[in-house]
């Protein structure tokens, strides 16, 4: 495979037997909802209007633009990329003037005749939903009153997000939109009509089960975050399922992510017969504008101290606190309220209402500092997040490491999670919490297998430490 002087690998589309892609095993379909859904509640009808924080974001992206080893690159204007006149207003009324990389690079593909399935990856935060959601609003007939494009996410923050994006991109166009996530309906709702559906992927089946979702219509598919949605230790077999209700021929596949670790790879060739492929190296993988630092701390309850003293630099502009578990989130969110300073929490544990407020809440900037589990690791687009603490670095799964003492870093969970700060070009930095010799030797190995420093910043001299990221955010 050749690498072209962009740094993306685009070999020929690889034949894969249509049956091969179907023959994955499901494993006890029914016995696995989940995790996101299981803590899903009824909520209230939905705000679409999730993008209203970006006019504050100051930003120069015209330098990036230009620069030729940026993703944010590219040579052609959108006119030249083929879409339709309404599209193109949609597009500049959310103030974007250039397409990024991925966005040069993926819609002609995408949009060409006969549909071709396609296999896109890119950095975090370079604009691979409106590659996508321009294909699906490029696909759908309007005149046509039924489901002819379906989008999965991994959780209800993200599909509400790329719902935000659907709607701002189709502002010109006639676009009926419907969602499928938990208790977004009404109970008796018996027919979706609307041509967009976006939803996580319990819900989709069920919709698509009881036939509420007629998929006759349905011509395009997409799995944004596709191969957290295609692991076979998460979401794979749900996403299966629903693909397996879905007509056999005519629906063109599109799976799109910043990561896609070897393990998942080879399904998702088979998930997406024939499609065309834009790859990253591991190297490319995480974006030069986001700064990693560590911070070594004496124990857990150092940890905290240490993030009571970041209070004030986590405020400067937003910042997402990553813990692993949901109680250590709860934990130091209600610790540090108590103790008088303004922090939000979220994870799958909380309502689908209360997470709808907390995430609407953190996007409009009335909270600055936001605690949370990987819940919202992927794909959550706050552009004046500028600073992402691993409180707790992210750990494979139990089934994934083989033995207990010998835990593995998430190192695909880890780019997504700093990839929160630093979007579009943007400056940021991140910061891991470091506590004794095993979680060293797992940032370490995050470290070797990103390629990327991540430098010590003292503890004991908080001076220092204020300056040094400071400068960095700058
Ligand atoms: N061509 C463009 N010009 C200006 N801004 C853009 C352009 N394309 C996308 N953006 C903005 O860049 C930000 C990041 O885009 P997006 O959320 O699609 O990234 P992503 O690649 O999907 O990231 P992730 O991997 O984290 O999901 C968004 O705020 C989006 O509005």
């Amino acid at each position: 495979m050749e690498k072209d002087a962009d740094g993306f690998y685009t070999p020929a589309p690889v034949a894969v037997p249509a049956a091969e892609a179907e023959a994955k095993p499901e494993a006890n379909p029914e016995a696995k909802l989940e995790d996101e859904e299981k803590a899903e509640a009824p909520t209230e009808s939905v705000n679409t209007d999730l993008i209203n924080s970006t006019f504050e974001v100051s930003v120069t992206l015209a330098d990036q633009q230009a620069d030729s080893s940026s993703p944010l690159y590219s040579v052609k204007t959108f006119e030249e990329l083929g879409l339709h006149q309404d599209l193109l207003k949609g597009i500049y009324d959310m103030g974007f003037s250039k397409p990024s990389k991925i966005q040069e690079r993926a819609l002609p593909l995408l949009l060409s005749n006969p549909p071709t399935n396609m296999i896109g990856q890119s950095q975090s935060g370079t604009g691979k939903t409106a590659a996508f959601v321009l294909t699906m609003l490029s696909r759908v007939d309007f005149n046509l009153n039924k489901p002819q494009a379906l989008c999965l996410a991994p959780s209800r923050e993200l599909a509400r997000q790329i719902m935000s994006v659907v709607i701002a991109m189709g502002k010109f166009t006639s676009v009926q939109t419907e969602y499928a996530i938990k208790e977004n309906l009404p109970r008796n709702a018996t027919r979706i009509t609307a041509q967009i559906i976006v939803g996580t992927p319990g819900t989709m089946i069920d919709l698509l089960r009881r036939k509420v979702i007629d998929a006759s219509g349905v011509r395009v598919f997409v799995l944004d975050e596709a191969d957290n949605m295609l692991d076979q230790d998460g979401l794979g077999d749900q996403t299966l399922r629903v693909k397996n209700l879905l007509p056999k021929s005519q629906v063109q596949i599109i799976l799109f992510s910043a990561t896609f670790p070897d393990h998942v790879r080879a399904f998702a060739s088979k998930f997406a017969p024939n499609a065309n492929k834009i790859e990253l190296q591991r190297e490319e993988l995480s974006v030069d504008s986001i700064r990693q630092f560590y911070m070594d701390c004496r124990d857990e309850e150092h940890k905290y101290d240490i993030l009571v003293t970041l209070y004030t630099l986590l405020t400067i502009g937003q910042s997402i606190i990553f813990c692993q578990h949901r109680h250590t989130a709860d934990r130091i969110s209600a610790r540090m309220t108590a103790e008088g300073h303004h922090v939000a929490s979220l994870h799958g544990a909380k309502d689908a209402t209360e997470r709808d407020q907390i995430i609407d809440r953190f996007r409009e900037g009335k909270e600055k500092v936001l605690i949370t589990t990987n819940v919202i690791a992927r794909g959550i687009d706050i552009l004046q997040v500028n600073m992402v603490v691993n409180y707790d670095l992210p750990l494979m799964n139990e089934r994934s490491n083989s033995r207990p003492d010998d835990v593995r870093p998430d190192v695909e969970t880890y780019i997504h999670r700093i990839g929160r700060t630093g979007r579009f070009g943007r400056k940021g930095i991140s910061v891991n919490f470091v506590h004794d010799r095993k979680t060293w030797q797992q940032m370490q190995q995050i470290e070797e297998q990103t390629g990327k420093k991540i430098m010590r910043i003292e503890t004991n001299d908080i001076d220092v430490m204020e300056e040094k990221m400071r400068k960095a955010m700058k």
